[in-house]
Formats: structure tokens, C-alpha cells, sequence
């Protein structure tokens, strides 16, 4: 299959039906366990969404492969491989879910030959659905969407994320890379508690760029490519290409204020996704 078309209609259809699953649990009192910190957290919802997008996933298309945030949670192997691969978060915002802070997303990235094809990133309590396919552009609720455009750094608001990591050194590094940040200066530091929306700000031009360390590639790869596909620039915090299992990524309005990002900041030390022993998002793991 040369084109992805009828994958992505399916997973934006399979998006909005797991989304009833996560609406009718957000106001409801949640069991919490943590994973890799205090900070980490993950309910039952998680692992039920999840387990429902890949049956129905697995169910239309059987050769397909899968990385899943619970399913590498609960030990699968984390391999990204030639083959058409479904990349998931059940829901990006966990903490905020819990919280009832009103953003959560499903997150759904779709690889074939290791490179995004397309990705949705449905925020459920805003009713917002993005999606982009590869050299189709990108869109929200099926409105074409742009990025700002801006080069100035001192023009941006720029968002980020907290993470959660709360060793001293990932904590000193995060809190100095804002205060870089706000001194350049930049207009505005956000967080909303969700890499997928986060990152979608930039494709829509409300925010004009996006850093974070520490997340996974199921949290950024479907926005990665909605960022793109708005005119955006999606690259290491170091200023290398985007690698999505690099656990870094800038993603901006312009390569002019990604560079200006990349020469501002600082990464903390966190093992890449793809690596073999690297326990970081593991159950019970702290
Ligand atoms: N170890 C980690 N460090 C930083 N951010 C993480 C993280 N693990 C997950 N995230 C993601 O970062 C954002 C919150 O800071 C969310 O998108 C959250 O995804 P989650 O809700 O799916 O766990
Ligand atoms: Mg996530
Ligand atoms: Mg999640």
C-alpha cells in the first residue's frame, strides 16, 4: 500500500470512539499507580484504551506492529522496525486526567520504513481532532492549519513541560532552561501537561514553538508530523535532525527560532527509548 489513506481514516475513526471511553471516565474518582516517579502516573483508563485501539487496529490489519505506551509499561519490547507500525499514547496528559485539568489526548503516530506517515492527536475534553499525512498538509477538526511563521525569538510564546523527573539534575537543568528562556526574552513559557496538544499549539500558530526533554516517542511522533505538515521545523534539542526515540525535540514556527531554542538550552541525561535496558517508563520502576 503506497498511500496510508485508508489507516488513517480507520484511526482517526477508532480515535473518536476510544475518546467515549475516556470522557465517560474524567469526571469519575481514578486508582492511580505510579511508574518511572510520583509524577508518573497511569489508571485503569490508560491500559483499557490502549488495549481497545490495538485490538481493533490488530483486528483490521494483522500484520501491522505496535508500541504502545502501557504495553512497553508492562514490559514489551520497544523496537521500531521497517514494518507499518501504530505508535500509541491511550492518554497524553495522564496527570492532568487524573486532575481533571481539561487537556488530555489520544495520540496515534503511523510509520512504515521507520519514517512517519501520518499522525492524530485528538484532544477529547476540547472535542479537537488534528491529524496530518505526509505531504498532505495538516489539519484541526478538517480546517487547514499553519504554523506563525515567526523568526523572532523575542515574539514567541513558547511551551514546555515540567516532565516528570524529580532528580536534581533534570530538575536544575528544566527550571535554567526556562529562566534562559525567559530572559531572552521570550513573550510567554506555557505548559498545558500534554506533549501531543502542546506540540499541536505550534501547528495551529497559537504557539510559536515547542522543547521538552524526557518524553517518549509516543508522546511527540504523531504531532511531530502535524507540526511538519503546518509549515513547521521538528529537530533534536541539539540542533541535530528529530530523531523520535532521542527522548528530545524542538519543534517551532520557523528553523530561525528552533536554532535560536537549540543554542539556549540545555539536555539532561535520560536514556534513549529505543535502548535496550533502558527501564524508564516501566511499572514499578522508580
Ligand atoms: N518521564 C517523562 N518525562 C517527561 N515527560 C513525560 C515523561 N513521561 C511522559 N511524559 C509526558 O510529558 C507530558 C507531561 O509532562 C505528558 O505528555 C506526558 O505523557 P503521559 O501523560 O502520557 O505520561
Ligand atoms: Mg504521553
Ligand atoms: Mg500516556
Amino acid at each position: 500500500m503506497a498511500n496510508w489513506t485508508d489507516c488513517l481514516n480507520f484511526g482517526i475513526s477508532i480515535a473518536k470512539q476510544a475518546s467515549e471511553v475516556v470522557l465517560s471516565a474524567f469526571q469519575q474518582h481514578k486508582e492511580v499507580k505510579l511508574k518511572s516517579s510520583p509524577a508518573d502516573l497511569v489508571t485503569e483508563t490508560d491500559q483499557r484504551v490502549e488495549k481497545i485501539l490495538i485490538s481493533a487496529i490488530r483486528n483490521r490489519y494483522p500484520q501491522h506492529r505496535f508500541i504502545g505506551e502501557e504495553s512497553v509499561a508492562a514490559g514489551e519490547r520497544l523496537e521500531l522496525t521497517d514494518s507499518p507500525t501504530w505508535i500509541i499514547d491511550p492518554i497524553d496528559g495522564t496527570v492532568n486526567f487524573v486532575h481533571r485539568f481539561p487537556f488530555v489526548a489520544i495520540s496515534i503516530a503511523f510509520t512504515f520504513n521507520k519514517q512517519i506517515q501520518f499522525g492524530i492527536v485528538y484532544s477529547c475534553v476540547e472535542d479537537k481532532l488534528f491529524y496530518a499525512q505526509r505531504g498532505g498538509g495538516a489539519f484541526l477538526n478538517g480546517e487547514p492549519l499553519y504554523v506563525s511563521g515567526q523568526q523572532d525569538i523575542s515574539r514567541c510564546v513558547v511551551v514546555t513541560e515540567i516532565g516528570a523527573e524529580r532528580d536534581d539534575v533534570a530538575l536544575s537543568t528544566t527550571t535554567s532552561n526556562i529562566c534562559r528562556l525567559l530572559k531572552l526574552p521570550v513573550h510567554g513559557v506555557r505548559a498545558l501537561g500534554t506533549a501531543a496538544v502542546d506540540m499541536c499549539q505550534v501547528a495551529t500558530g497559537g504557539a510559536d514553538a515547542y522543547y521538552h526533554i524526557g518524553m517518549h516517542c509516543w508522546d511527540i511522533a504523531a504531532s511531530a508530523i502535524i507540526v511538519q505538515e503546518a509549515g513547521g521545523v521538528v529537530m533534536d534539542t541539539d540542533g541535530s535532525e528529530f530523531d523520535m526515540m532521542s527522548r528530545r525535540v524542538i519543534a517551532a514556527s520557523s528553523a530561525t527560532v528552533a536554532d535560536r531554542i537549540a543554542q539556549v538550552i540545555q539536555a539532561f541525561p535520560c536514556c534513549r527509548d529505543d535502548e535496550d535496558n533502558c527501564r524508564c517508563g516501566a511499572t514499578g520502576v522508580n
